[in-house]
């Protein structure tokens, strides 16, 4: 029987990819790429193939299908090169399908198919056809929902979901192109991957699922209070077996045609079910707790992926563009996020120690939360962060566990520099890599000094990262001297040195960062300081401690820059940690003129904190000392914007770190400040500023578009710029913002700035 309906596709507007679409099975799947592709415009006819006359009819009525038949023999001499046949049957119902178009189908037209196990396609083809032809491309939508019939069918179902398609060898190349075109007219992502590889992956990631939630639901109305579960059952139990409502047949055809790849996931569930019942059973906290934990954060973490906010890849992916608006003042009484360098040690020491570290203060960053992923990843049970508050299950110094794959620290040098020292220590082999901008930084300087106390790390071309870096090596103690000023490097080696055998020292070029020196004192082992060298014993042990993480001197700058250069601001910024390894932008603006005070001096954890308190003055240009360099190593994007509003020339030499950091930060700045009007010119090792400013609150920087090259601190500084702009300032590819101060747009507006993120 045939069933027709009037519209067809409007047949003048597009490019034909595909001629006519054949849906056999007009379900949820079928009928929603028919709906989706006639939406997009996508073919010339649909003819829809179903078992049943009503599903013919319904499917025509509800303009699915421009016409349908029940017997697919019958179309089979109209369709042409070019011509898609789709089916989307149960997977165990795909062979009978192939069967009827083994004999009549004509040469050029493609066949797919939506089932979500491949392994029994790929046989059913080489059962019906003797082996797998050219023209079938086995694919599988990772979409639906838990509903099915043509009713349920949705023009959007595929926006913005993956289809797997698995060629394989012999696969027709214009006939996959063909299938891929298609799928993503309807908005869908298309990837490929082996046959078996999808199996597995599918199994489990949703066929175990269903078999759970299915179980889950059965047991529970067999259960004789079922009435009463149900009636109490609330927003956990519908969320989890959600799925239970799927198709029946559909279900059961999958589980029957992947079952090798589904019994494997059950029996690691299985397996984990036991050792999680065995937990409670025994009232074992500490397992639960890391269950829990692990899970939660994996959860969270896909939920951010989802949402494209994840700290992977996808982040970067992510555009975030800044348009801060010209002019304002900044105002009030702030508290900016944790320090990112102490963030970062609190996690390590606090896994390597014996005991539980409470943590409070800590930046909730992509830098800080990459370290502590790598952590749990090495199986250390992590609480939080929940408000700033971490706690952390210590394993002890040697009870790290080798990570499943590669540690992925993303945008952090300091993650993967201050582990490489770590990992160098430990049994396993270990990977650690990150993206794109920390790719292309320096690892020679660490690696280096590792190999020389006995460690193996490979590094990819010219020392870049992945550090690759084998586990169970004996180190000896070492007496380095550093050749930069850093404090990454030097975290490095003594913490490689609470591994090796005797005594490890650093000396230093010039003082920096003493955080790791400091607290490691505060867990309790012995660091001695002499001058520019540390030192300490390897095999000691830490032992937990509270730690209170200060405000980022780093992320204050910006205030501080933005009150010293915009007639009428008063800021007071809570809590900031002012060591004096730390303190150098303080000098730097103090000596431009600015007026800082500091108020409520304390000590906090071993680490001297203040509330800084920065009105507006007129600055002046400088020549920058060279020994505060180190000590503002990281503020130096913002100083240079507070540079341009100076009066006269500043000029700023012995800083070509700067050049390895996130960015190229004197180059990144230069451009920048030339865009905005500012006479700016890099040099090997730093720059000179021509102020425009003097006390005034005319504007010192044009409008216009500038790139921070997926740095945060460029990001910022420019932001700030617009305070004394005339015009609008776009800053791009500020995304990465988020690795050391994620609400840096909330509170810069709350100052009183302009700035508007898109
Ligand atoms: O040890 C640390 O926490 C840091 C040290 C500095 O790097 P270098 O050691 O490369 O100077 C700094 O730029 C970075 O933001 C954090
Ligand atoms: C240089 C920085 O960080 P890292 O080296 O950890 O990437 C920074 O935050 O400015």
């Amino acid at each position: 029987m045939a069933v027709s309906g009037q519209g067809c596709m409007a047949q003048e507007t597009t490019v034909q990819e595909i001629g006519r679409l054949v849906v056999v099975g007009v379900g949820l799947i079928g009928g929603s790429l028919a709906l989706g592709l006639k939406a997009a415009r996508g073919c010339r006819e649909i003819i829809g193939v179903a078992r049943r006359s009503e599903v013919c009819e319904q499917a025509v009525a509800l303009g699915v299908v421009d016409r349908a038949v029940t017997d697919i023999e019958t179309i089979l001499p109209e369709l042409e090169p070019g011509d898609v046949v789709f089916v989307a049957v149960p997977t165990l119902a795909v062979e009978a399908v192939f069967a009827q178009l083994k004999n009549g189908l004509p040469g050029g037209v493609v066949v797919t198919d939506g089932a979500s196990v491949k392994g029994s396609v790929v046989t059913a083809a080489q059962r019906v056809w003797g082996d797998v032809p050219d023209f079938l491309v086995p694919g599988h939508p990772i979409a639906g929902s838990e509903q099915s019939g043509v009713t349920a069918a949705r023009d959007d179902l595929y926006i913005a979901h993956r289809i797997i398609l698995t060629p394989m060898e012999n696969t027709d190349e214009q006939h996959l192109r063909r299938i891929q075109t298609m799928w993503e007219s309807v908005g869908a992502e298309v990837l490929t991957m082996p046959v078996a590889e999808h199996d597995e992956v599918l199994a489990a990631t949703s066929h175990l699922p269903h078999v759970i939630a299915y179980g889950l639901v059965d047991t529970l109305a067999h259960d004789a209070e079922n009435e009463n579960i149900f009636r109490y059952a609330a927003g956990g139990f519908r969320d989890f077996t959600r799925i239970a409502s799927s198709d029946p047949v559909m279900w059961r055809d999958i589980m029957l045609a992947n079952r090798d790849a589904i019994l494997k996931s059950i029996d690691l569930y299985t397996s984990n079910l036991d050792s999680l019942r065995s937990a409670i059973a025994s009232g074992d906290s500490e397992r639960l707790m890391g269950v829990f934990t692990r899970a939660k954060a994996a959860r969270d973490h896909f939920t951010k992926m989802l949402a494209k906010k994840a700290y992977t890849e996808t982040m970067q992916a992510t555009e975030v563009t800044f348009v801060a608006r010209p002019g304002g003042a900044v105002n009030g009484d702030l508290r900016v996020p944790g320090d990112k360098s102490m963030s970062h040690r609190s996690i390590m020491l606090g896994s390597l120690a014996e005991g539980v570290t409470e943590v409070e203060g800590f930046l909730e960053g992509e830098d800080a939360l990459a370290t502590l992923q790598s952590f749990r990843d090495m199986g250390v049970v992590i609480e939080g962060p929940v408000d700033g508050r971490v706690t952390i299950h210590g394993v002890g110094m040697h009870g790290l566990q080798a990570p499943p794959g590669p540690l992925y620290v993303g945008n952090s040098g300091t993650s993967m520099r201050l582990l490489a020292g770590l990992l160098a220590g430990q049994a396993f082999d270990s990977v650690l890599t990150g993206d794109e901008s920390l790719s292309k930084r320096p690892m020679n300087r660490v690696a280096n000094p590792l190999r020389e106390m006995g460690a193996e790390v490979e590094t990819a071309e010219d020392g870049r990262p992945p550090l690759k870096i084998k586990g169970g090596r004996a180190l000896k103690a070492i007496d380095y001297t550093l050749p930069m000023a850093s404090a990454q490097v030097k975290s490095c080696v003594l913490l490689a040195g609470l591994y090796a055998d005797g005594k490890t020292s650093t000396t230093e070029p010039a003082p920096t960062r003493d955080h790791t020196e400091r607290m490691l004192a505060g867990f309790g082992y012995e660091v001695l300081r002499d001058a520019s060298r540390a030192s300490l014993v390897g095999g000691g042990s830490l032992t937990a401690c509270h730690i209170d993480v200060p405000a980022d001197i780093s992320s204050a700058t910006f205030f501080m820059v933005a009150a010293s250069i915009a007639p009428g601001s008063d800021v007071l910024l809570r809590h900031v940690g002012i060591n004096p390894t730390r303190d150098g932008a303080i000098n730097i603006l103090r000596a431009m003129g600015a007026d800082i005070t500091l108020e409520n001096r304390r000590e906090v954890g071993g680490e001297p904190v203040a509330d800084i308190r920065v009105r507006y003055a007129p600055l002046k240009g400088i020549q920058i000392p060279e020994d505060q360099v180190p000590l503002a190593i990281d503020e130096f994007p913002a100083i240079f914007v507070a540079a341009a509003c100076a009066d006269g020339e500043t000029v700023l030499t012995g800083a070509e770190e700067l050049r390895v950091k996130e960015s190229d930060r004197i180059q990144a700045m230069a451009d920048g400040l030339r865009i905005l009007g500012i006479n700016a010119e890099p040099t090997p090792d730093g720059i000179v500023i021509q102020g425009k400013g003097g006390d005034s609150a005319a504007p010192v920087f044009g409008g216009g578009v500038v790139d921070s090259l997926g740095d945060h601190r460029i990001a910022m500084s420019f932001a700030v710029a617009a305070l004394r702009a005339g015009a609008d300032i776009r800053i791009q590819h500020c995304a990465n913002v988020a690795t050391s101060f994620p609400n840096f747009a909330e509170l810069a507006r709350r100052a009183g700035m302009n700035l508007e993120v898109s």
